[in-house]
């Protein structure tokens, strides 16, 4: 008998990966993975929120069954001729949560940017589906709450985050009651050394210019701020149910090592490989196997440097409310990081300083009405009231 072709080993094993947020900088390194995955990976659906041509092109490689363009007013201006025979074009933002509950999607590579990729989030988790998180800001936001309906729905959730990849890996060497501690490395961004004077005159351009990682350009700026870290200890927080007393963060500027685990007899598991996001993704969606990867290797053969610090509260700001919003826990971390997305939105425009971004999401965050245990429409509100508080916002 013939051995099976590609196709047929597809159709009968392949997982099939719906990827949220296909042409970003996760979704096309995940477009790589899949291209790459000798047929145990089937990209079923691509989503894109305007950027079509690009998305027509993943298509055109790995012939999902849908693709999605989230933003339907631009969808109508596009020639979607180019499509491959037997792709179908699905718009506007509900076409995400109808498709992630489709019971043909087995993984949904969740890489929307910000809150904008947290009802398609929720979905994918209420219908029970193995969600590969990239997108950190829907653990910030509803932590607790997704956290809660995975259970209840036995959907399972599994890290792309590169730290939280890295903590996933290294917990499996002990039991989760002889863990000590989380500390999640931090590159430390463009403006690890610079003083707060050259804080005040930073440009968009100097901030975008990430010193290890490729990124989309939000979480570039979170990571100069060190919001992104900030972002990383909520994340970890109800990703790993551990209290804010148990998380720490060290500034790595390699980013080799991404993230370490301290058990209670002082030994600490760390994972370590080049900063390249195709390894989180690549075992996130294969998991729980092991495989070949694109991603950079480290060189044996080469003197390498591996430095770690404490991290500057003072100049970083952005880390106290990471803590603050791990231990708060309710409304906390969907204000701040609301508040975060208006205010970087805000900068990249050129309406707001770099040293301004924090501050307002501080005043946003003290001055919100505090709720313990918000539902998803509760949480939705609010997030759009921290983005309005932030337009009204001026530095004091
Ligand atoms: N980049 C990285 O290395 C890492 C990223 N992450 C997280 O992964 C997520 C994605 O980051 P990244 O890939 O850098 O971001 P990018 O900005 O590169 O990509 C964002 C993606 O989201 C889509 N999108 C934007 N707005 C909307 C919207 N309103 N509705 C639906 N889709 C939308 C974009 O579509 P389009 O481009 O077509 O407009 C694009 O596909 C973020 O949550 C980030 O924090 C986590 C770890 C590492
Ligand atoms: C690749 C990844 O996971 C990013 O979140 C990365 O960690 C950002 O780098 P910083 O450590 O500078 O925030
Ligand atoms: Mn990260």
């Amino acid at each position: 008998m013939a051995p099976p072709t590609a196709e047929t080993t597809e159709s009968r094993d392949a997982k099939r990966v719906a990827v949220l947020g296909a042409t970003g900088s996760v979704g096309a390194s995940a477009v790589e993975v899949i291209a790459a995955s000798q047929g145990r990976l089937k990209a079923i659906a691509l989503s894109a929120h305007q950027r079509f041509d690009r998305l027509i092109e993943q298509a055109k490689r790995l012939k999902p069954r849908w693709v999605i363009a989230t933003d339907a007013a631009a969808a109508k201006k596009q020639s979607w001729r180019r499509l491959p025979k037997g792709t179908e074009l699905l718009t506007g933002p509900e076409a995400l949560e109808q498709t992630v509950c489709h019971k043909d999607v087995d993984t949904v590579l969740a890489a929307i940017v910000g809150t904008a990729g947290l009802q398609s989030t929720w979905a994918a988790v209420d219908a029970g589906k193995t969600v590969a998180l990239a997108n950190k800001e829907a653990l910030v936001a509803a932590g607790p709450q997704i956290q809660k309906l995975a259970r209840q729905r036995g959907a399972t959730l599994l890290p792309v985050d590169s730290e939280h990849s890295a903590i996933y890996q290294a917990l499996k060497c002990g039991a989760a009651n002889e863990v000590e501690r989380l500390v999640l490395t931090a590159s430390g961004g463009p403006f690890r050394t610079w003083d707060a004077d050259g804080l005040r005159q930073v440009t968009v351009d100097e901030a975008l210019a990430h010193p290890t990682w490729d990124m989309g350009p939000k979480i570039t700026i979170d990571s100069a701020t060190l919001m992104n870290k900030a972002l990383e200890i909520v994340e970890a927080r109800w990703l790993f149910d551990l209290p804010a007393e148990r998380l720490m963060v060290m500034i790595h500027p390699q980013s080799v090592v991404h993230s370490l685990v301290e058990f209670v007899d002082g030994s600490v598991i760390a994972q370590l490989s080049p900063p390249d996001m195709r390894l989180p993704i690549q075992y996130a969606l294969e998991y729980p196997h092991r495989r070949e990867a694109l991603a950079e290797r480290l060189d044996w053969t080469q003197r390498m440097v591996l430095e770690f610090e404490p991290p500057d509260f003072d100049r970083f700001p952005a880390l106290e409310l990471g803590f603050r919003a791990a231990r708060e826990g309710g409304t906390a971390g969907v204000v701040v990081n609301a508040a975060n997305e208006a205010a970087v939105g805000q900068f990249l425009d050129g309406e707001l300083h770099f040293t301004e971004i924090v501050p307002a999401c501080a005043s946003v965050l003290e001055s919100h009405h505090f709720s313990p245990s918000p539902t998803l429409k509760e949480l939705l509100e609010l997030d759009q009231w921290a983005r309005r508080e932030v337009e009204n916002w001026v530095c004091a």
